[in-house]
């Protein structure tokens, strides 16, 4: 496995690997602190790419002020034996003044998919998102590039972008990985204390519960499923709701309140923010409401 730095050794590796017909590139960009929901990105690019990259990067114009950039965390040691565990070829690991040696003064911005969820809760995110998303594609020149579900709204804005922007790459997004319990893994898990990390657990229970109420016909309408998820998360003390949504997806259209949910012919996505003390955490689950019929 190759360890890269800069732009220019990852750009003359891969024009190597592809004048000597190494097959297709996969990409996984993340932001490190690698657990098993990243893993199962790099598993699935194994499978389908010749050449699997891996971008570590803690993308600092994807964080508002006041959120956690600084202490986002970060180990680079176990990361590169876990890329290698997973048989990735190249990591990339950029530094902030590699990928941005002046502030950019160009921004990619994907409009009315980002006004909603995570981002109206964090302004400019998914500017800052799409931007490096973007730079990234550039530079590796993917054939495919992976996401996970756990961020269905960054699947669904990066998708937009690749059909507007004509980009020459296949997103494939890739379902959430859980732990036994059911939390969804995600890096910042290791910032909860044992209580919050036990209360947090509401989140996949709670959109668990509100799938097998519309399955079973006991909840029927959009309100129903909103005040359904808002109770259940507030019997957790420690969960300070952020918002708790449902929306088609992945054209993310509201749906109002009074809706019947079966006469809904798009997948619906039920999606959650919830903050235990400083940790927001999300989560999401998709529901066919005409499957079957
Ligand atoms: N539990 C998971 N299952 C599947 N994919 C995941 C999971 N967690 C993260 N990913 C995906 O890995 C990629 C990189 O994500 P990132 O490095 O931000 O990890 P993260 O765990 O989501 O971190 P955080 O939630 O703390 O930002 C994204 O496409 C993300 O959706
Ligand atoms: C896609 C991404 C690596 C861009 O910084 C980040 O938003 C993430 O880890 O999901
Ligand atoms: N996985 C999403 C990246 C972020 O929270 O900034």
């Amino acid at each position: 496995m190759k360890v890269i730095r800069t732009i220019d050794e990852l750009r003359s590796e891969l024009a190597d690997g592809r004048s000597s017909g190494r097959g297709p590139v996969g990409f996984i960009p993340t932001m490190g602190y690698l657990h098993e929901g990243h893993g199962s990105l790099m598993e699935l690019a194994r499978k389908q790419s010749g050449t699997v990259v891996v971008s570590i990067f803690v993308n600092p114009i994807q964080f508002g002020p006041g959120e956690d950039f600084e202490t986002y965390p970060r180990d680079e040691q176990r990361d590169l034996s876990f890329a290698k565990s997973k048989g990735v070829d190249i990591v990339f690991l950029p530094s902030v003044n590699e990928m941005y040696p002046q502030p950019t003064k160009t921004k990619v911005s994907v409009s009315e998919l980002t006004s909603l969820l995570c981002g109206a809760s964090r302004p400019g995110h998914f500017d800052g998102v799409t931007t490096v998303v973007n730079k990234l594609f550039n530079i590796v020149k993917p054939d495919f590039a992976y996401f996970g579900m756990k961020d269905a709204q960054q699947v669904a804005v990066i998708e937009q972008m690749v059909r507007d922007l004509n980009l020459d790459v296949k997103i494939v997004p890739c379902p959430i990985v859980r732990e036994a319990d059911g939390l969804a893994l995600s890096s910042r898990n290791v910032y909860l204390n044992d209580e919050e990390r036990m209360q947090a657990l509401v989140l996949s229970k709670s959109l668990q519960d509100a799938v097998d109420g519309m399955h079973k016909g006991i909840l029927t309408t959009a309100g129903e499923v909103r005040e359904q998820l808002t109770s259940a998360i507030s019997k957790a003390p420690l969960a300070d709701i952020d918002y708790t949504e449902i929306l088609q997806f992945p054209d993310l259209v509201s749906i109002p309140d009074d809706a019947e949910l079966e006469t809904i012919e798009n997948a619906i996505i039920l999606a959650l923010a919830v903050k235990f003390g400083e940790t927001r955490l999300i989560d999401n689950i998709l529901f066919q409401p005409k499957a079957g019929a």
